[in-house]
């Protein structure tokens, strides 16, 4: 599975550079630095409510002047004056430090001191840039654009900056049997199957992926030619086309021999459980299929390792960025191997004392069982083998929802 996230990442780049406004740039990923364009703050500013004094303190002083946030630059004061001041607002020149109001008495605008102060130069003052510099890197390329970032931008006036194109993903489900779950019949036919698969992955792209768009493609019957024009129509409008089912050995598995006839294949087997036979094609280096397995469970792993990998690369991540994030996880009961395949095993996690988090399987892991995957938290990452994993080892976990700060 490593070698296939390698190939993914390495066969595709980031989609261009646009410039969008900053209100509209939540979840994008930063294509060039940013720089502050003025200081912060941009005057000597108030860190309290009090007065501003010149040193050394003398007293009684004369308030000459009254300085609020939001007014216009304050008149200096000299020696034997001082000036009112509110939180934030301008501190006049010739003031070196501010007494909060609580160690003053100022009655007729004749203010006094109510203790002995020992006032350091600039004491309770914000100097002109001491949160951001004029020219300051405040976001550098490849940042993700969260919250936060959003405030940083608006602090610093920005109001259109240069982003990565967001990825759109195109889910298409396929299968005769596959019925839409907003226009079932009467009575369901024999052999009818709900769609589940694209209810799942369109709300996993919104899920996990934020910074995509996702497009419904519906439903496309087994037909290599139906299969085939549905893929080239999907292929212009999204840069990642998933497609579900009909990807194995069947007669009527059309999808792989369809990517092999318009796009290039990249692999169409990969030795993990589930998705053995998950498909990669490449058109470009900005455009892919990935052809998942039908059965729900093995569609629910495959989006979370190779459709994010896929994802990550195009927003704007690096090769290694793209993979995602994977932690220590201590198992919370005896784990059983597969024999054959690495497994990817739904847990959910808790966090507990001195053992770190602990994973409890989400129950019998069969590829069709889509309980398998409620209240996921993580897939652990278990290497093929003979017997247990006793209780309490330490195994590596993928993070289904991770932080987007720290590598998508
Ligand atoms: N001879 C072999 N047969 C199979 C192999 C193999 O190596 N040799 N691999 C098995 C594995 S592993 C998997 S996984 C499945 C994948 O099959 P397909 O991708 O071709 O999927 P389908 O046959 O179309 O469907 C499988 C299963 O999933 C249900 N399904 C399909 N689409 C949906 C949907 N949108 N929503 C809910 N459920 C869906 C479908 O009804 C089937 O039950 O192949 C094995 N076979
Ligand atoms: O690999 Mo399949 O995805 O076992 O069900």
């Amino acid at each position: 599975m490593e070698e296939a996230l390698d190939k993914i990442a390495a066969t595709l780049a980031s989609l261009p550079p646009v410039t969008v406004p900053s209100t509209n740039a939540l979840h994008h990923i930063l294509a060039a630095d940013v720089h502050a364009p003025r200081p912060q703050p941009p005057f000597r500013a108030s860190i309290k409510d009090g007065y501003a004094v010149s040193l050394p303190l003398s007293q009684p002083l004369k308030v000459t002047v009254s300085s609020h946030a939001g007014a216009s630059a304050p008149t200096a004061i000299t020696a034997g004056t001082a000036a009112y001041v509110t939180t934030g607002a301008p501190v006049p020149q010739g003031a070196d430090a501010v007494v909060m109001v609580e160690n003053c008495l100022c009655e007729n605008d004749i203010l006094t001191f109510t203790e002995q102060l020992s006032l350091q130069n600039g004491q309770d003052i914000r100097q002109i840039g001491c949160d951001v510099a004029e020219g300051e890197l405040v976001l550098a390329k490849g940042t993700y654009l969260g919250a936060a970032e959003i405030g940083i931008l608006a602090s610093c006036g920005i109001t259109s900056l240069q982003v990565f194109d967001r990825p759109v993903i195109g889910v298409l489900s396929s299968g005769d049997e596959i019925l839409d779950v907003g226009n079932l019949p009467e009575s369901m036919p024999y052999g009818a199957i709900i769609d589940s698969n694209r209810p799942m992955l369109l709300a996993s792209i919104q899920e996990a992926l934020p910074f995509c768009k996702p497009i419904d493609l519906g439903i496309v019957p087994d037909t290599e030619h139906s299969v085939r024009q549905a893929l080239l129509a999907a292929s212009e409008k999204c840069h990642i086309v998933i497609t579900t089912g009909g990807v194995s050995m069947g007669r009527r598995d059309f999808i792989k021999p369809v990517l092999e006839n318009i796009a290039t294949v990249h692999f169409g087997r990969v030795l993990m459980k589930p998705g053995k036979p998950l498909t990669y094609a490449t058109l470009s280096q900005h455009r892919c299929f990935l052809a998942l397995p039908g059965n729900p469970v093995s569609c629910f792993v495959c989006f979370h390792l190779a459709v994010a990998v896929a994802a990550r690369r195009l927003a704007g991540r690096n090769v290694n960025q793209a993979k995602g994030i994977s932690i220590d996880v201590s198992l919370g009961h005896d784990i059983k191997l597969d024999k054959q395949r690495p497994e990817y095993h739904r847990v959910t996690l808790q966090h507990v004392h001195e053992r770190g988090f602990v994973g409890t399987s989400t129950g019998k892991q069969a590829s069709s069982r889509l309980l398998s995957t409620r209240s996921a938290d993580a897939l652990l990452m278990l290497p093929k083998g003979d017997g247990v994993l006793p209780d309490g080892t330490k195994v590596k976990a993928l993070l289904l929802n991770h932080y987007m700060h720290s590598g998508l």
